[in-house]
């Protein structure tokens, strides 16, 4: 069922994912609403430990009372120091798209295996410090890289773009895996991750502190739009 989800984030075509880290979670059912109407095609959710990251959001009991208000595929962004303790608790609550960070585990292929093996599609995430020569082995196992340009952990933080030489390199290299970006995405550093070859394009902020969802995720469409030939 998540390899069809994958699917469907594939065929979306370039897309805006808010990231419901500042969303009201005191009314979770109308956010979603919101998003859904305002043409939302994938959800990204932000799960932190407090010790992988300085910050801690939210577990399996959210994941599952969103996929319980949306079909929408879930792209799940752990920012854990133990992510395969939580995988399959978290494939069960309905996440489509699984992804751990690099700096977190030993060995990112095995992981991965891991994680595709309990039916969920997988990303491999790396913060601004890490190199890409983090990546190596682990590449072919992956459906997407989640290239943060923000240190995990924070909504709200400015855009690094040391994301952007880095989402380029893996375009060249690796043309078939999904790029995403997450982290100070915007109206006005949303081309420049387009035009680097960024399929997926993260947005807190620049949505949630709007009073109109659909007017902010269309101004950035057309960012997107413009920014690749
Ligand atoms: O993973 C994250 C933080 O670690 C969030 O997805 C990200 O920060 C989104 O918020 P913003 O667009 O405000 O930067
Ligand atoms: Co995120």
């Amino acid at each position: 069922m998540s390899q069809d989800k994958l699917e469907l984030i594939r065929n979306a075509g370039p897309s805006v994912l808010p990231s419901l880290l500042l969303c009201d979670f005191g009314d979770l059912k109308t956010e979603l609403a919101r998003l859904e109407d305002a043409g939302t095609r994938v959800l990204h959710l932000d799960v932190m430990d407090g010790h992988f990251v300085p910050n801690l959001t939210y577990g399996m009991p959210i994941v599952e009372g969103i996929r319980r208000h949306s079909d929408l595929p879930m792209d799940v962004h752990l920012m854990i120091s133990d992510p395969l303790r939580y995988a399959q608790p978290m494939v069960d609550a309905g996440a489509d798209l699984l992804t751990f960070h690099v700096e977190a585990v030993e060995d990112a292929g095995a992981v991965a295996r891991e994680i595709r093996s309990m039916g969920a599609a997988v990303g491999v995430a790396l913060n601004p410090d890490t190199d890409l020569s983090a990546l190596d082995g682990c590449l072919d196992e992956v459906d997407m890289v989640l290239v943060m340009s923000v240190d995990a952990g924070f909504g709200g933080q400015s855009f690094n773009p040391v994301a952007l030489a880095k989402l380029a390199a893996l375009k060249q290299s690796h043309p078939d895996l999904l790029l995403e970006i997450d982290g100070g995405i915007n109206l006005k550093t949303i081309a420049a991750a387009r035009a680097a070859g960024c399929d997926l394009f993260v947005v807190g902020s620049a949505i949630f502190k709007q009073d109109d969802y659909a007017a902010a995720i269309a101004g950035l469409d057309a960012e997107i739009a413009g920014g690749v030939s």
